[in-house]
């Protein structure tokens, strides 16, 4: 039997509110495309120390950064955009942790919608903070009416992406205001809307496998190909480790 490779999942977080107590969630579409690609997800809350990170990751063969509000830009260096809808602190402080503490050990990582901005601020790039501000010839990349609005995509075929959608016609799941300006050193545009918009990123490091969509491939909405993304990554986790299981025999 080949080894199910343990997930991890990063959740997010709510402050408490006037009639709610201050709650952890993570949205089922993650943790059962996991399930369905042949891993174990282990879901983690916002921890706050880099020691129990660094334990907690320890335990774990890959990683999976979910989506969720947006990264505060001043902890960046850049002013506050209007349109910023900042993630709770307790989530971006764990959040920014947990990445740094990922590319240090070069851990198989999958970043996803806001898991791929972080990743790619984190390791030196920039994104545009309001896409009809920024782009504004875009077409739109999110509907408040709409939480399954969906745009096409042009995928590179030498890619992971490439090889899970093919030539046909794709059309995938968006969400976002923000996305990628620059990419950071080491990273490839893999994706992007007809419009221009960046929507997947693959690490061209041998040491490190490391993707992310902008996309929202766990979506409801998403498409049977979706999947594909899940058994793509997981299936390299899987590899990776059954190669240093080898080494050390
Ligand atoms: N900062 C981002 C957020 C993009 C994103 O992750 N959207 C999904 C939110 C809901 C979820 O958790 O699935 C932006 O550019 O808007």
């Amino acid at each position: 039997m080949s080894l199910k490779p343990i997930i991890g999942l990063n959740a997010d977080f709510r402050n408490t509110a006037r009639s709610t107590p201050a709650f952890s969630f993570l949205a089922a579409g993650y943790f059962q495309s996991v399930i369905k690609a042949g891993g174990i997800p282990v879901i983690l809350p916002p921890l706050q120390d880099e020691e129990s990170i660094q334990a907690a990751l320890d335990t774990m063969h890959g990683f999976i950064l979910i989506g969720g509000g947006d990264l505060d830009p001043r902890n960046d260096g850049f002013m506050k955009h209007p349109s910023i809808r900042e993630m709770a602190p307790i989530r971006e402080k764990f959040d920014r942790l947990l990445m740094n503490e990922i590319a240090e050990r070069r851990m198989p990582v999958f970043g996803i919608g806001t898991g791929m901005q972080l990743m790619n601020i984190t390791q030196g790039g920039n994104l545009f903070f309001h896409l009809p501000e920024d782009l504004p010839e875009a077409v739109p990349h999110r509907d408040a009416q709409d939480l399954n609005h969906r745009h096409s995509l042009n995928v590179e075929s030498d890619s992971l992406v490439g090889r899970v959608f093919g030539d046909g016609e794709i059309r995938v799941s968006s969400r976002h205001h923000m996305a990628i300006d620059e990419v950071a050193a080491g990273f490839r545009v893999t994706a992007r809307c007809p419009d221009g918009v960046i929507e997947a990123i693959e690490s061209e490091m041998m040491d490190w496998f490391a993707l992310g969509t902008q996309f929202h491939p766990e979506s409801g909405a998403a498409s049977a190909l979706d999947i594909r993304i899940f058994e793509e990554f997981i299936d390299g986790v899987r590899e990776r480790v059954e190669n240093e299981l080898r080494l050390v025999a």
